[in-house]
């Protein structure tokens, strides 16, 4: 695993719309200022790990409407949303898989939520603050595994900032390890709803250090898959939907800012 490998897939597969339809893509560019600065950048430009993810947590804390957001989660994802819009694209679920990531927890009611790859904490507010909100006299439990100390701290202070530290718990450390120990340490015993997001490489071998190493995915269980076409998975893609104990679907997403088409791989343990 490498941080340059995912940046240079993502730039490899930018490319390629910017190549496919340069109409579409100049009217991209206009809407989403984040994105023109990235063209104009070209070959050098960076999708993360470039200090874009502290200027994004300045950005939040510097904001008019700081003093509204604490407590606020909704408020801090659209500051973040704001952030990644209109000065530095980030690459988190952003605001139109945020809706599909909503649906499905409003549907499945997860106690105990995992996600491999947390950034800045994006998802595991989102996540957090539905699951306190559908069970508020339950423990319910969001564990965002991140490889980056530099983002464990920022993603900390957002979740603090939108009041979610009793829900959320952020962990350093590359998701495979981190899982395990969780388990070992009997902090984990079995996972409702399992987000992989981190590096296209490592959604197989990790998914199965869940799976066949740590049996914590019991029957019912819902595992999701994000980027599976952008910039892609389709060695992963190709496993969950041959393996005989989960049913696996494509759902459609959009990657923003910029409304590149994308796919969430979400299988359900049989
Ligand atoms: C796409 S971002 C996650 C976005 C986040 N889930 C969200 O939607 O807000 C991927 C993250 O995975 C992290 N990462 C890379 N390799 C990892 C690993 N082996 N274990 C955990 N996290 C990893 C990267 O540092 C990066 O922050
Ligand atoms: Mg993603």
């Amino acid at each position: 695993m490498t941080a340059a490998m995912e940046e240079g897939d993502w730039k490899a597969k930018v490319s390629e719309y910017i190549g496919a339809d340069e109409t579409a893509w100049h009217k991209k560019l206009e809407k989403y200022p984040s994105l023109k600065k990235m063209g104009e950048l070209g070959p050098d430009a960076k999708f993360s790990h470039d200090g874009r993810e502290e200027r994004c947590l300045e950005f939040v804390k510097s904001h008019a409407n700081v003093n509204e957001m604490r407590g606020n989660p909704a408020m801090v994802l659209q500051a973040i949303d704001e952030f990644s819009s209109q000065q530095e694209m980030l690459i988190n679920l952003g605001p139109d898989k945020n809706r599909i990531m909503a649906e499905m927890i409003t549907k499945e009611r997860p106690a105990v939520f995992v996600e491999f790859g947390g950034h800045v904490g994006y998802s595991a507010i989102l996540v957090a603050d539905l699951m306190r909100k559908q069970r508020p006299d339950e423990a319910v439990k969001v564990w965002s595994l991140e490889f980056e100390p530099r983002f464990t701290k920022i993603s900390t202070e957002l979740i603090a900032l939108a009041g979610l530290q009793d829900v959320a718990t952020v962990i350093a450390g590359p998701a495979g390890d981190s899982i395990r120990k969780l388990k070992a340490e009997a902090k984990v015993d079995h996972v409702d709803f399992l987000f992989i997001d981190h590096v296209e490489e490592l959604f197989l071998p990790d998914l199965k250090i869940a799976m066949d190493e740590l049996q914590i995915l019991k029957p019912g269980a819902l595992v999701v898959a994000d980027n599976v076409l952008v910039p892609g998975a389709p060695v992963y893609r190709e496993y969950v939907r041959n393996h005989e104990s989960l049913s696996s679907k494509g759902v459609k997403g959009l990657v923003m800012p910029g409304e590149f088409e994308d796919e969430l791989e979400v299988s359900r343990v049989l």
